[in-house]
């Protein structure tokens, strides 16, 4: 048995916000952080796992704070018990506690800390396998897979033998695609070129940088002043030609009626997809924005909090593509959920990217959607933005405009002692005054 002895949650930042890396018409000027956690265990070999949540700032302080609340539930157990049922864990980790569920119930605060924790748990699975955690899932039988997973809210929509199911149904193949997408990688779009607070001469520099690397897909941010909006889209296209494609991203700036107007007016430049039109929480306002804006995709996700939420939106027909959160969702338990009832839906998942760790979380997902529950690539298309990879140990690798399939062992999360120690907050040496760069 391994024992988990210890949680140690780290407030990590990184001061992306002075070159304006990550801004948007609704985030101005992101610090992108990390909840960071560590999970020590008794092993000879010094095993551990890591995990991490996304927050942008100031907010870290109260995830830090709700992981630590957290700790008590999982301090103690042993490994192999938590993944022999790991449903019951997740349901242990994020219901157990009716106190603390009371401050969601599975969102907001909680349930990013909730994300971070049991990352780290699927990170220490996969590296006592021996596998990173894309392998790990795709070797499981439809049956251990499922026993994974909580089903409780979403049985309307899905029940265990559904899911077991659409698993089988892609059992033939899973070898091929493996094989696939370690000879040619997983296509990728760029979203590098796209931040609201660039210049437009940068961005003009980035989209030529961009096109130089492979990239076929880019997206911008809109959602500020609509002409400016206009004229970076003007800026993109000529940059990238129109046989390319280009996503626009609004970050819940606007009104319903207000989303179709701008987009009717942004239509000239051929967007693939509006991507959080409005506020994440309106499920009918996006069925309502897709009706009126199609041909143009409607796109939503990394705000929306748990399986509940997204089971409404393909439910309703509100979405043309599923950009699940890997950290804002309750972990990977929740995102195989929720990947099951988009293709389920025949809805594609292009998980959200945007953020530190996303894309080292987010590679295995997509694999494992394409290897083993959807089996196509078909309007499937992985976020990249070019921040941060060189402070993780296991980096996302990308090759003309494609993720590298990932072979280390476990969740590709780790990040390296010395940044750590250097983005610690607020003492670490980048935020020391007069300290530069990130
Ligand atoms: C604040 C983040 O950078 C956000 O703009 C990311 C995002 O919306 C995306 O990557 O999409
Ligand atoms: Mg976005």
């Amino acid at each position: 048995m391994t024992t988990i002895t210890h949680l140690q949650a780290r407030d990590i930042r990184f001061p992306t916000s002075r070159q304006l890396d990550g801004s948007d018409a609704m985030n101005e000027a992101p610090d992108y952080s990390a909840t960071y956690v560590t999970l020590t265990t008794d092993a000879d070999d010094g095993l551990q796992g890591h995990g991490l949540t996304f927050t942008i700032g100031r907010g870290n302080d109260v995830c830090v704070m709700a992981v630590e609340a957290l700790a008590s539930r999982i301090v103690g157990r042993d490994l192999e018990t938590i993944t022999a049922d790991m449903g019951t864990f997740w349901r242990d980790l994020t219901s157990g506690d009716s106190q603390l569920r009371w401050l969601g119930p599975e969102k907001g605060v909680m349930h990013l800390a909730s994300a971070a924790i049991v990352n780290a748990v699927w990170d220490l699975w996969a590296k006592r396998e021996g596998k990173p955690v894309w392998k790990l899932l795709v070797d499981m039988t439809p049956e251990q897979l499922v026993r994974c997973l909580d089903f409780r809210f979403v049985t309307d929509a899905l029940t265990p033998q559904e899911a077991i199911g659409l698993l089988k149904r892609r059992e033939a193949g899973k070898a091929e695609r493996e094989a696939h997408m370690r000879a040619e990688g997983y296509p990728g779009y760029t979203t590098s070129a796209g931040w609201l607070g660039y210049s437009e001469d940068k961005m003009r520099r980035l989209a030529r940088e961009a096109l130089a690397e492979g990239w076929t897909h880019f997206k911008q941010k809109v959602g500020g002043n609509l002409e400016e909006d206009r004229q970076r889209a003007r800026i993109l296209r000529e940059e990238i030609g129109w046989e390319r494609a280009l996503m626009m991203d609004a970050n819940q700036m606007w009104e319903v009626d207000e989303a179709v107007a701008n987009m009717r007016d942004l239509a000239e430049f051929d967007p693939l997809w509006i991507e959080e039109p409005t506020s994440p929480d309106d499920i009918l306002g996006h069925a309502e924005i897709r009706r009126r804006l199609a041909p143009i995709g409607v796109a939503t996700g990394e705000h929306c909090h748990n399986r509940v939420m997204f089971k409404q939106l393909l439910q309703a027909g509100a979405i043309d593509y599923c950009q699940l959160d890997a950290a804002r969702l309750g972990g990977l338990n929740e995102v195989i959920i929720v990947t099951l009832l988009a293709a389920k839906y025949d809805v594609p998942i292009c998980p959200h990217g945007g953020g530190v760790g996303l894309c080292e979380y987010t590679q295995h997902i997509s694999l494992f959607d394409y290897i083993a529950v959807s089996g196509s690539l078909d309007g499937r298309i992985l976020e990249y933005v070019d921040h941060l990879h060189e402070h993780f140990v296991d980096p996302v690798r990308i090759r003309q405009g494609r993720y590298q399939v990932p072979e280390a062992p476990g969740y590709s999360i780790t990040l390296h002692d010395d940044a750590l120690e250097r983005h610690q907050y607020p003492d670490g040496a980048a935020w020391q005054e007069g300290s530069a760069g990130n």
